[in-house]
This record gives structure tokens, C-alpha cells and sequence, in this order.
């Protein structure tokens, strides 16, 4: 092989935990180190590592995140009480995931990985379905309460910046225990989500949706629904016009039944929760949440983050703690690290850090539709159960590795 490929900026590397800490190493061991000459601005978001730090580490990561414009980043334990005793934490940390979105803002698109030869649960989805998950506030960056078990009263308290007279709303009259949540968002933030959303709609000449639950958050979802009309009415209707595309609003529950049957080929606009529990669902119709792209663009446009939208897959995790094999889909993290490349490639004016990326991503579809090689979840997605239709985590990434030296070498990168 020639001499490696030079990346000229320092990319943001967030660690992570459990299984996809695993596949995160097998990832740079393989398919990155071996072909490229990169700097790595190294940020351990391990769990024991957010603990020993206060959790700075995490901020320290979206700062140079801002700082350098690209980041990738392995999925994260988010602490609950069963973590806080399995590793005797100093306390409940937040999600990292909340903190880093909540200081880069801005939008976080997921998209399925469509391979040929793995049949969608929802067969008729023959187009792609993206999700654009508004990444600030609401429920990730909430105040939640139990209420004590005599009762008592729930108000909603602004106390206005100008001086002027402070707004109370009366919200509920406990007779006994309870629980209650005070979350938020800005105008600022929800202009930039839908600004994101209609260029991304523009770019990819896709109908763009946004769902929310408008006629029960009247004043909430209002405010998602309204910003997003006025701004298509005012600068983006004629050129949706003009691609033949559209944007509408729709119920979220009207929403999710007509995705269900529809054969895909838009953009879901949605506010933080729906769109988690939504890009799952698309993730899994899609064939395996192993197959789920997520990036962030910061409301700027200057910061990347990629990552994969599932979790460190913990089941498998304990399964390899008993020193069992495990056969895990690495497709999503190796995502993360060619989304996050192309996009460096991008801003260094770099191309062929930009053609490895690609290369990469193709290598790794390629490994399962033309070679065969997958993991348990795809092969169970194919109808598949026999031990020999599948490999272990560490085999399909030395696969792929296999692949792309010869994919790298054949195009003289
Ligand atoms: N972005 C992030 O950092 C996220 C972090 N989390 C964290 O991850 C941890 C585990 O969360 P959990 O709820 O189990 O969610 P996960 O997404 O990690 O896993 C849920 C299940 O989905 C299947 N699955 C997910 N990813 C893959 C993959 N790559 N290959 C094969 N199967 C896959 C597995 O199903 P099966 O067991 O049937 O094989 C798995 O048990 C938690 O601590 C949570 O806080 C969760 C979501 C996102
Ligand atoms: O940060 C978390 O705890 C969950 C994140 C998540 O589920 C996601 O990004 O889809
Ligand atoms: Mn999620």
C-alpha cells in the first residue's frame, strides 16, 4: 500500500462504554489507523472516566468540538440508579449525549443504512425515511420532581427579565405523592431546527413533515408549529414550489400511522423525545437499530458530531463479560467515523480523506451484500438463525478491514 492518507485537522474522539467501546477500538485498530495519518483530540466519556473528572470531561469534548468543528463520538452510559452501584458513582450524571447537544444545539438527522440483501421488517419502506430530532432542551435538559406524600400545590413561576410582573400558573393541587416536569426550549433554537430542516429537505428534494401533539400543548407545540410555518411562508415556499416538494405539519399520531404505511421518501421533522423513540422505530422497520446514521449540526452550521443512534448494547455486553462471543453490528459506529471524516475532508479541501471515507462506507455494505459476512441481528433480519449464517463482532470489522485495503489499493488513494 502507498503511504497513508493525511488528515490535516484533528478530529474530536469521544470514548464510550460497554459493547461499542469494544467495536470503537476494533474501528481505529482496523479500518482508521492502518490507512489514514490522523491526530485524535481524545475525550475518555467512559463512565468511570465522566466520574473521575465531575463530568468535565463531557463539556471538555463539546468545547473542542466548537473548537476543531468535527467529532465522533461511541454511544455513552447514561447513568441510572442499578449504574450509580455497578460502579460506584459519585452521583447520577446526566446524559452526556443531553450536555454535548445541549451546549452545540441545532439538529441531529438519522438516516437508515439500506442494504439490498437485508429485507426490511417493513417491506414495503422502499425509500428512505430521515429523521430530524431537534437536539436542545425539553425533556434532556428538564427539572423532574417527586412530590412529598402530603400534597400540596404545583405552580408554574417566570419571573420576567425587565422587571415587569412575574407570570404564575396554577398547575395542579396534590392530595398525596406525585411527580412533576418543567422543561423548556427557546425560540432562537426552534427557528434554527427548522431553518436545518428545510435546507436539508432543499438539499436532498425530499417533502419535509413536522409532527408535534399541537392540540394538546397549545402554547408548546404551538410555538414548534408556528415558527416552521412562518418560516416556510416567508423564504421557503417557492422553492420548495420550484423541486415540486412541500412541507406540512401533521399530528404526531397521524404522523407515525401514515409512516407506517407509506413506502417512505420524506423528512420527519421532531421535537427531542419523539424523535429518539422515532429513529428507533425507523432504525428497526429499516432492518436493525445496528443500521441507524445520526449527526448533529450545530445551529451554526459549525460543528459535526456523528455518532450511531443506538446505545453501548448492554445485553451483549454481559454476554462477553461471561467470555461468551458476541456478534454485534459495528455498521453504525463505522458510520460515525466516515460521516465524521467526509465532513472534515470537506472543511480541509481534502479529497481523498473525503474518497477513503466513501470507500469505507462502501467496503462495509459490500462485506455483507456482496460478501455475505454479517452480524447476528442481519442474518436474524434475513430469517437466518443458524450459528454459520453469522460472525462475531470482531470478525465482521477484520472483514470489512480486509476489503478496504484492497477497495483503497484498487483506487490508488
Ligand atoms: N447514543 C448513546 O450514547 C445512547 C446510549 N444509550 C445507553 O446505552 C445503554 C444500553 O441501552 P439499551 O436500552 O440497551 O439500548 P441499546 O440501543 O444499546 O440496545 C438495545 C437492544 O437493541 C439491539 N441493538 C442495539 N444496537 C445494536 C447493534 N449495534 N447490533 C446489534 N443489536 C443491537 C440489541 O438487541 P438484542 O439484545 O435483541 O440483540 C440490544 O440489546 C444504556 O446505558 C443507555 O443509557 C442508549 C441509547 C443511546
Ligand atoms: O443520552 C441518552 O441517554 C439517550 C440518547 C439516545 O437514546 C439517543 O441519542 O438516541
Ligand atoms: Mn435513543
Amino acid at each position: 500500500m502507498s503511504s497513508k492518507i493525511v488528515v490535516k485537522t484533528p478530529v474530536v474522539d469521544m470514548d464510550g462504554d460497554e459493547m461499542t467501546r469494544i467495536i470503537w477500538k476494533l474501528i481505529k485498530d482496523e479500518l482508521i489507523f492502518p490507512f489514514l495519518d490522523i491526530k485524535l483530540d481524545y475525550y475518555d466519556l467512559g463512565i468511570e472516566s465522566r466520574d473521575k473528572t465531575d463530568d468535565k470531561v463531557t463539556v471538555d469534548s463539546a468545547v473542542a468540538t466548537e473548537h476543531y468543528g468535527v467529532a465522533v463520538k461511541c454511544a455513552t452510559i447514561t447513568p441510572d440508579e442499578a449504574r450509580v452501584k455497578e460502579f460506584g458513582l459519585k452521583k447520577m450524571w446526566l446524559s452526556p449525549n443531553g450536555t454535548i447537544r445541549n451546549i452545540l444545539g441545532g439538529t441531529v438527522f438519522r438516516e437508515p443504512i439500506v442494504i439490498d440483501n437485508i429485507p426490511r421488517i417493513i417491506s414495503h419502506w422502499d425509500k428512505p425515511i430521515v429523521i430530524g430530532r431537534h437536539a436542545f432542551g425539553d425533556q434532556y435538559r428538564c427539572q423532574n420532581i417527586v412530590t412529598p406524600e402530603c400534597g400540596g400545590q404545583l405552580k408554574l413561576v417566570f419571573t420576567p427579565a425587565d422587571g415587569s410582573k412575574e407570570i404564575s400558573v396554577p398547575v395542579y393541587n396534590y392530595e398525596g405523592k406525585g411527580c412533576a416536569l418543567a422543561m423548556y426550549n427557546t425560540e432562537e433554537s426552534i427557528k434554527g431546527f427548522a431553518r436545518a430542516s428545510f435546507e436539508l429537505a432543499l438539499s436532498r428534494k425530499m417533502p419535509l413533515y413536522l409532527a408535534t401533539k399541537n392540540t394538546i400543548l397549545k402554547q408548546y407545540d404551538g410555538l414548534f408549529k408556528d415558527s416552521f410555518q412562518y418560516l416556510y411562508d416567508t423564504e421557503y415556499k417557492s422553492k420548495f414550489e420550484d423541486l415540486n416538494i412541500w412541507y406540512e405539519h401533521r399530528l404526531i399520531d397521524d404522523m407515525v400511522a401514515q409512516m407506517v404505511k407509506s413506502h417512505g421518501g420524506y423528512i420527519i421533522a421532531m421535537k427531542n423525545y419523539d424523535g429518539d423513540v422515532e429513529s428507533d422505530i425507523v432504525a428497526q422497520g429499516f432492518g436493525s437499530l445496528g443500521l441507524m446514521t445520526s449527526v448533529l449540526v450545530s445551529a451554526d452550521g459549525k460543528s459535526f458530531e456523528a455518532e450511531a443512534a443506538h446505545g453501548t448494547v448492554t445485553r451483549h455486553y454481559r454476554k462477553h463479560q461471561k467470555g461468551e462471543e458476541t456478534s454485534t453490528n459495528s455498521i453504525a459506529s463505522i458510520f460515525a467515523w466516515t460521516r465524521g471524516l467526509i465532513k472534515r475532508g470537506e472543511l480541509d479541501n481534502t479529497p481523498k480523506v473525503v474518497e477513503f471515507a466513501k470507500t469505507l462506507e462502501k467496503a462495509t455494505i459490500d462485506t455483507v451484500r456482496v460478501d455475505g459476512i454479517m452480524t447476528k441481528d442481519l442474518a436474524l433480519a434475513r430469517g437466518e438463525t443458524a450459528r454459520s449464517s453469522y460472525v462475531t463482532t470482531e470478525e465482521f470489522i477484520k472483514a470489512v478491514g480486509k476489503r478496504l485495503a484492497t477497495e483503497v489499493e484498487a483506487a490508488k488513494l
